[in-house]
């Protein structure tokens, strides 16, 4: 186990938001998060990294965890070059401007942007902004990725490419763990080993999908299991969104 959230509770003032929320990670599996419009998914995450305390419940670790970030916009710092924001993390732990960007160089040729370490990210398309958004993430070596709605911004083509390449990058590091925030059901089950569908505020989980028993290596979204799947994690999202109306 590398992380786990243990009967978590959480308010924002007079609005509770989690109630009795629990959920385990292990290293190397990917977990998607979805769940109603406001019901907390970004504020688990935001619990996940330690930015949040709980209220109540309990947030353990295996060890000292790294966390790389990604939201639903890149977030890049328009100012500075695409090799320097992707430099950013490590600048901020306290490297040395030169090793962070030598460091942050092979990152942006796995996610192909190597031609534009220079260049402005006003200079890239939305989609190679995500993925200098992507390298980012990934610079400092993290044990657990934290996204949030990465691709909900991203044109269908451009949002199945980057999913792909996530699990491409998944591939080549096993012991790295996954948390996505999604609103869509197609990309939860395409992604993830387990779902979870969270209910309306006071959120918990309603249901957990283990995809893992289902995949298939090659073509698993056009798989019968796939849609089976997609299917029962709309019944539960509507569920949700009914009870939450
Ligand atoms: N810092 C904050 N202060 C007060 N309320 C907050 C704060 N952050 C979030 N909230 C409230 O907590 C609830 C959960 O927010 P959160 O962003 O976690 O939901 P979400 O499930 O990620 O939503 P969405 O799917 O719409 O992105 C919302 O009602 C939101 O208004």
């Amino acid at each position: 186990m590398l992380l786990e959230l243990d009967d978590l509770s959480l308010r924002f003032g007079a609005l509770p938001v989690l109630q009795g929320l629990s959920l385990k990670l292990q290293p190397g599996e990917r977990l998607a998060l979805l769940g109603p419009s406001g019901c907390g998914k970004s504020t688990v995450l935001r619990v996940l990294s330690g930015l949040l305390a709980p209220g109540g419940g309990q947030l353990k670790l295996a060890r000292p965890l790294r966390f790389g970030s990604m939201f639903q916009q890149p977030t890049l710092l328009p100012w500075a070059r695409v090799q320097d924001n992707v430099a950013l993390p490590l600048r901020l732990q306290g490297m040395a401007k030169a090793a962070a960007r030598a460091q942050a160089l092979p990152l942006l040729e796995r996610v192909g942007l190597a031609g534009f370490a220079q260049a402005l990210p006003h200079e890239l398309s939305g989609g190679m902004q995500m993925r200098a958004a992507f390298a980012r993430a990934l610079v400092n070596a993290p044990d657990v990725l934290l996204l949030d709605e990465p691709f909900g911004a991203l044109d269908e083509i451009t949002r199945e490419r980057l999913g792909q390449e996530l699990l491409a990058w998944c591939a080549a590091r096993p012991e790295l763990a996954v948390v996505l925030v999604t609103h869509s059901v197609f990309e939860a089950v395409a992604l993830a080993d387990r779902v979870l569908v969270l209910g309306p505020r006071p959120s918990r989980v309603l249901l957990e999908l283990d995809i893992r028993r289902e995949r298939t290596s090659t073509d698993w979204t056009r798989q019968d299991a796939y849609f089976a799947l997609v299917r029962q994690a709309q019944q539960a999202l509507a569920d949700a969104l009914r009870e939450a109306a």
